[in-house]
């Protein structure tokens, strides 16, 4: 099992430690605030509820979480060390010296840091070299961008090393070779910011109005395609040398205050704070961070099936984690087919939820379809089978819900093959959390062939997989529930 600590379990601190935890990573955490338990307990229900179903693939299980009253006990065994303490270089340097005096020479430690330069965190350290920046953004544990700089004194192991632990967390390190300032996406987000201030202070927008101009329009479009290949596409056919011909000029004009930061005058701070109020007071900050997981999740879900930008990413990972499971191969490469195969393996994504708090009835159905998609890939009804002509068609299903299901809850689907000869092809799914049986899905199906949509029979590789799926299953007892209909009650 990996360990990592944290140091500083803040806003960011709490974040990473969700990421590591539900990635299945021991986190020992250090932080002289005696509410950090509390508020890193809060973080982390947040979180269990939206990364899981980020994924369709198993998650490794969750690892174990605790907190240490001395820094040199949070980092004993640990091979990666994040910190996360406010951002003043002293308390940073304080804490370098401290953490170098008793963690392994060969952890990693990342820096949070939103605005320093690893050549300034490194300045008077032990061993510089140990150092990176590695600055996440805020829910660190959905949001994969992490800002990965180094220096020269980092050599390209580290740096690879660093990128692979960041990698199989699910993150996105992005090598920034280049030190400066806040790093790119901080000096975009500065600018942005400034450029806002400006309009609340001249009383040309508010909170509210600001905030709707970026997510009616532009916020969703950076989102998929980011600033400069949105404005390719806005440059027409003619592409990215048309789109600077004709807006290029306008940089100069007078539209924007640039570097000009307004002066943070009480006036301007209550104004701000006044209007922010007005626009989302209704919500305490933990309702809008569960408003905001659920838009990243819903949007995040939807670029997976578009297998772009952050979606893609997220398949990637999907692919890293189902590989060696018993969720891939055909008969012969998952082992014992004496009981139900294990079909299905996943956490219940937010989206999955609805109005009742709990999954939806519709999603049931696309379980129980992924766990008959396995089944069939299983028995080599494959992507290259249906590509040959050959594939099923569901003439029959029946689903019974028997416990409720909710955002998070790690389920696994294992199917019984009750009928599987010919052309016929009947399954029972039944799904747990834990041993906890939670729903079933009986499907019956017949083999078809595609050009004349008619039943044929199978090929005789799938017969044959059904064969021995069927021998080594031949002892088990009908199962409960299975072959029903809807009854009058009474
Ligand atoms: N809040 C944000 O949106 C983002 C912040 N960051 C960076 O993350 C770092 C932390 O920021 P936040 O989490 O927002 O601050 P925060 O104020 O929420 O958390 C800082 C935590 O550090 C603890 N702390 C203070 N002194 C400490 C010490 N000597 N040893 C251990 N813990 C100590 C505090 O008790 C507190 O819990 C900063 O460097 C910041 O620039 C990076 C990305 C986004
Ligand atoms: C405001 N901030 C500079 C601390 C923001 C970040 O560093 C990244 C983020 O999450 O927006």
């Amino acid at each position: 099992m990996k360990a990592a600590a944290i140091i500083g379990g803040g806003v960011i601190g709490g974040g990473w430690a969700a990421r590591f935890l539900l990635n299945g990573w021991d986190v020992r955490v250090f932080d002289p605030d005696p509410d950090a338990e509390r508020k890193i307990g809060e973080v982390m229900a947040n979180a269990r509820r939206s990364l899981p179903g980020l994924s369709d693939a198993p998650l490794p299980e969750e690892g174990r979480l605790s907190f240490h009253a001395e820094m040199a006990d949070a980092v004993a065994g640990a091979i990666w060390i994040q910190e996360s303490v406010p951002e003043r270089l002293e308390i940073k340097h304080k804490v370098f010296a401290e953490l170098q005096a008793a963690c392994h020479p060969d952890a990693i430690i990342g820096s949070s840091t939103s605005g320093f330069k690893p050549s300034e965190l490194q300045a008077g350290a032990a061993r510089p070299a140990q150092i990176v920046v590695t600055h996440p953004f805020n829910p660190v544990y959905l949001l994969p961008l992490i800002e990965l700089v180094t220096t020269s004194a980092n050599d390209a192991a580290q740096v690879a090393r660093a990128s692979e632990q960041l990698t199989e967390l699910g993150m996105y390190p992005m090598h920034v070779k280049k030190e400066i300032d806040a790093h790119i996406a901080d000096r975009f987000l500065e600018a942005v910011w400034r450029e806002a201030l400006w309009l609340v202070k001249d009383g040309i927008a508010t909170t509210e109005e600001i905030d709707e101009a970026i997510r009616m329009g532009f916020g969703i479009r950076w989102a998929q395609m980011g600033l400069f290949e949105t404005y390719r596409v806005a440059g027409g056919e003619a592409g990215m040398k048309h789109f600077m011909a004709q807006f290029g000029p306008a940089l100069k004009w007078p539209w924007t205050k640039l570097t000009d930061v307004p002066e943070f005058t009480d006036e301007l701070v209550d104004l701000i704070a006044d209007q922010s109020d007005a626009q989302s007071g209704a919500h305490s900050i933990r309702e809008l961070e569960r408003i905001r997981d659920n838009n990243l999740v819903a949007m995040m879900r939807a670029l997976k099936g578009q297998d772009w930008g952050a979606g893609a990413l997220l398949n990637k990972q999907d692919t890293r984690l189902r590989d060696g499971s018993p969720l891939t191969g055909g008969v012969d490469e998952i082992g014992d087919l004496s009981q139900p195969i294990l079909t299905v393996a996943r956490a219940v994504p937010l989206d999955w939820t609805d109005y009742n708090g709990h999954m939806n009835e519709a999603k049931y159905l696309e379980a129980f379809a992924a766990a008959t998609d396995r089944f069939m890939e299983l028995i080599g009804c494959d992507a290259g089978y249906i590509a040959s002509g050959g594939s099923y068609f569901t003439a029959e299903t029946h689903i019974r819900h028997l416990a409720e299901v909710h955002a998070g809850a790690r389920i696994a689907i294992r199917t019984r093959m009750l009928v599987g000869e010919g052309k016929k092809l009947h399954l029972f799914h039944s799904m747990y959390e834990g041993d906890e049986l939670l729903a079933t899905g009986e499907s019956f199906m017949l083999h078809v062939d595609l050009k004349t949509r008619r039943p044929s029979p199978p090929s005789r590789e799938i017969e044959a997989a059904m064969d021995q799926i069927r021998s080594a299953q031949a002892d088990l007892p009908y199962p409960d529930g299975a072959g029903m209909a809807i009854r009058q009650p009474g």
